[in-house]
């Protein structure tokens, strides 16, 4: 579905370059959930930024199915849900206005995309009455499903997670991975699920990246880099999760 070709990110000025990102290329297939790992600074919300076309690469690029750059338009395909809600949901606004936002920016007129706000709230398994709220008034958990919904608005093929249980208690945590074990089968899509903690990936990846310092270390179907790592950075990021 999308290839991520060579793609390097520096920042900074000629003697003080950051190589956040080093010539990373990865292939993310249709209706699969893909997981990013790597400890803090190993370069993979950079990455993500990338793909979802926040930012552009030093080198290299982003290609839809082998033969379409990623265009203004294409921003469409791939929502991205950030860690932190209560930075990325307007606290003044209510639920309803931020699950149609998109749509709204989209030309769908504001009736129009309160009807489908509805349908949003029950694909993530959220009360209508939630509706009429305002961030502060739901719990982290309903948050997040906000954030979810807003970025179901636009239907992406593509939906970039971006350590997005961090802040949430286990149970929670285990609900919003169900949820998009669900939406990946209900919806067709396609999930790039960035985390630091291997652990919670078993049985619901079905792939999984490994990087440290910008660059990929190792790669493969789940179950197998889990259970037999290859490299000495995996096992470590496992035992400090203490996985077995
Ligand atoms: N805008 C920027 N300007 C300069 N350096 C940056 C910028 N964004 C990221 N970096 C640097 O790039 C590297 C990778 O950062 P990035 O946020 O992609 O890592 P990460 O794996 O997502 O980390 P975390 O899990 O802590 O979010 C880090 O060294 C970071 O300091």
């Amino acid at each position: 579905m999308l290839n991520v070709q060579n793609v390097t990110k520096q920042f900074g000025k000629r003697n003080q370059k950051i190589t956040a990102v080093k010539d990373v290329t990865l292939t993310l297939q249709e209706n699969e959930i893909f997981a990013l790992i790597g400890e803090s600074g190993s370069g993979k919300s950079t990455l993500a930024e990338i793909i979802v076309g926040l930012d552009r690469p030093t080198h290299g690029e982003v290609r839809w199915q082998a033969t379409q750059k990623v265009q203004q338009d294409q921003v469409k395909r791939v929502q991205m849900v950030f860690q932190n809600p209560d930075r990325s949901l307007n606290p003044y606004w209510k639920v309803k206005d931020l699950i149609a936002e998109p749509l709204v920016l989209n030309w769908h007129s504001r009736s129009e995309a309160y009807k489908r706000v509805d349908e949003l709230l029950d694909k993530v398994r959220l009360p209508k009455d939630l509706r009429e709220r305002r961030p502060s008034e739901c719990s982290g958990g309903q948050k997040q499903r906000v954030a979810i919904a807003r970025a179901l608005a636009l239907s992406p093929s593509l939906l970039i997670a971006d350590e997005i249980t961090s802040a949430l208690d286990p149970k929670t945590e285990e609900e919003i991975l169900q949820l998009l074990l669900a939406l990946k089968r209900e919806q067709r899509m396609s999930i790039l699920y960035i985390t630091h903690r291997l652990d919670t990936i078993l049985g619901f990846a079905d792939r999984v990246v490994v990087m440290k310092d910008g660059s990929v270390i190792e790669e493969g179907y789940t179950d197998i880099v889990l259970n037999q790592p290859k490299s000495e950075y995996t096992r470590a990021l496992l035992s400090a999760c203490s996985y077995s």
